[in-house]
């Protein structure tokens, strides 16, 4: 059984741990999710009674499915009947490539397309509705138990986009292809139809856990319970996340209710929380508290706790100030307040916002490093063979990074095997070997995966012609990276393309992040520095449920920083004439919040 030390956990998170029940854990930010996760995930491996059986955990992103699984590693815990990635990967390696056959939509076989590839086939598909300003952006569906719903807030234009839709799914039949919305709505089709794949399934799974539960969606909830249901109560679950932090209830996320829950899953969950803040000063956290949409307890654990913790928020700069501004703020830390670079984050609701700011930052900084705005420069397609490979080749052989690129590769040569390839006689290892010694020189970032990918092939003696599902996920990769770079170019990114940026995308932060308030979800800096706050952004001017949804932004936005918070609501954006000669004016939360703020001097 794994033991642990007794500091390891706080009371909360142990009983949570031990707990052998079905939990719904309510967690505070900051209180130790991923660490209770972990130790959870752990702990359930090492009551396995058969090599048969694996323990599910379904992450918001891959990023955070690795993580989970590095941190269960270094507990010296063997991770070989462990399970863990997005709802996404989750469906598609345990519902649809085993049991495609049994739908007629997928028999004939399937590719999952990306989403560069969706937007060109929709684009195409709005030509004809120009005049009705119908665009690629009022294309987005929601899969939801019984049928595919529109995002698009303007209903007059449903009718049209319920025409497109249509379409675009019959060329993707046509082809044989799937997106990800598909891949969710026919995972649930499978599991609704035939029971008997529920019941296997429930047989295979004797723990699921569920991190960020606020953010998923009803047919997520929907699928999990299906195979839950169907072990008669002997499989379990945890499910865990912060109502507070639901931020993506746009793409059909929420937290579900206790109530709504067991309704589903047909049996009782036991309730816990976890209370201690082990991030933000006290200051912080009676802070972001202000913007709570659900009760719960928040205590500071922190060794921040006592910090002296500024908190600013400015309204009078115009957007011209706006650099002079936040580099003001940068150095304010960085001198007095010896926060390291790395520890800063400057975050904006849209990503619009941001790449014109990194240039100048960038500009006016340059003694600093900036890592932002996020924005991978090739195609992050994460069931894509050449993107898989590129993980490897983009990163470092440090140590700290070798169990993570050992498992791409073992990855890798099992891809290698399904298309047919013969790799017997090559282990992760080995496979690594060859890519740590590819020595290749050239600047541009696709010629230089396009020359790696090319040696590696020479190494193995592979010729992707001959392999149909290889040259097709090529074709794909280097098409959607080459739009992608295009546009970025376009929007103001002249050097994105360079294989330096390629390497960005998969390293650890090294520099000041810039990113949008979405993007952090999940992180903490010891300065988080916010702006463009304004009215129409946050909240958003066509989202329905602006007044909360507006507040749980602020509330993740705020509960990221561990010592010091500014927050900028700049004057002259977006001015109109007539409508807005100020320009947009400041969130209204903010302007409400009777709060003192710190002035710097
Ligand atoms: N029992 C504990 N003792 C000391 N520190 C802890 C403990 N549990 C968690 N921490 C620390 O608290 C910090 C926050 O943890 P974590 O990032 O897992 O929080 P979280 O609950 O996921 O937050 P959020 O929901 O805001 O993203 C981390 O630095 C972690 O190491």
């Amino acid at each position: 059984m794994f033991v642990w030390d007794k500091g390891d956990l706080n009371n909360e998170q142990e009983q949570a741990v031990i707990q052998p029940e079905s939990l719904l854990l309510v967690a505070c930010p900051g209180s130790g999710k991923t660490r209770t996760l972990t130790f959870k995930i752990a702990y359930e491996l090492s009551r396995l009674r058969t090599n048969k059986e694996f323990i599910i955990a379904i992450t918001y992103t891959n990023s955070a499915a690795d993580e989970i699984r590095d941190r269960v590693e270094l507990l010296g815990v063997n991770t070989e009947q462990l399970w863990i990635g997005t709802i996404h990967s989750f469906c598609l390696e345990w519902i649809l490539k085993p049991y495609h056959l049994y739908l007629d939509r997928l028999k004939n076989g399937f590719r999952i397309i990306n989403s560069y590839e969706s937007e060109e086939i929709l684009s195409e598909l709005c030509k004809p509705y120009k005049n009705q300003k119908i665009t690629y952006w009022d294309c987005g569906i929601i899969a939801k138990p019984d049928n595919y719903y529109l995002t698009c807030l303007d209903s007059s234009k449903h009718n049209s986009l319920k025409k497109i839709i249509g379409q675009y799914f019959k060329i993707l039949e046509n082809n044989n292809q799937i997106d990800f919305e598909q891949i969710l709505f026919l995972s649930h089709d499978l599991l609704r139809k035939k029971p008997v794949i529920t019941k296997i399934l429930s047989n295979l799974f004797p723990f699921i856990l569920i991190d960020e539960y606020q953010d998923t969606k009803e047919i997520q909830y929907h699928i999990i319970s299906y195979i839950l249901k169907a072990s008669n109560g002997s499989s379990k679950i945890l499910i865990v996340g912060d109502p507070n932090q639901s931020i993506y209830k746009s793409l059909g996320g929420y937290p579900i209710e206790k109530k709504e829950l067991e309704d589903l899953l047909g049996f009782e969950l036991i309730q816990n929380n976890l209370t201690k803040n082990y991030r933000s000063s006290e200051r912080v956290i009676e802070y972001f508290e202000h913007f709570k949409t659900f009760e719960n307890e928040i205590t500071s654990h922190s060794p921040n706790k006592d910090y002296p913790s500024k908190i600013t928020f400015n309204s009078n700069i115009s957007v011209d100030e706006l650099i002079d501004e936040i580099s003001k703020l940068i150095l304010f830390n960085v001198n007095e307040e010896g926060i390291q670079p790395n520890e800063i984050c400057i975050v904006a609701p849209q990503w619009i916002h941001l790449a014109s700011i990194t240039r100048q930052l960038m500009i006016k900084m340059p003694d600093f490093s900036f890592d932002g705005p996020g924005m991978a420069p090739f195609s992050r397609d994460i069931e894509n063979f050449w993107y898989k490979l590129s993980r490897i080749i983009l990163t470092e052989p440090s140590p700290y990074m070798y169990v993570r690129r050992l498992r791409w590769s073992k990855e890798i040569l099992n891809d290698l095997e399904l298309a047919g390839i013969d790799v017997d006689k090559l282990n992760s290892k080995h496979f690594l070997k060859i890519c740590n010694s590819i020595e290749i020189n050239e600047n541009d970032g696709l010629a230089y995966l396009e020359k790696v990918f090319h040696e590696v092939c020479n190494q193995l003696s592979i010729d992707i012609k001959r392999h149909p599902a290889l040259l097709e996920h090529h074709n794909s990769f280097f098409e959607s990276s080459r739009k992608r770079i295009e546009r970025l170019i376009k929007e103001g990114n002249p050097f994105i393309g360079e294989v330096s940026n390629f390497r960005k995308v998969f390293k650890q932060r090294e520099g000041i992040t810039v990113s949008t308030i979405h993007g952090v979800k999940g992180e903490e800096y010891d300065t988080m520095i916010g702006f463009a706050l304004l009215d129409d952004y946050v909240p958003h001017f066509n989202d329905n449920d602006g007044e909360e949804n507006s507040k749980k932004l602020l509330y993740v936005l705020a509960s990221r920083a561990r010592k010091n918070l500014h927050l900028i609501s700049e004057k002259f954006r977006s001015v109109h004439s007539y409508h807005a000669p100020e320009g947009k004016t400041p969130t209204p939360h903010l302007t409400k919040y009777e709060y003192e703020y710190d002035i710097l001097k």
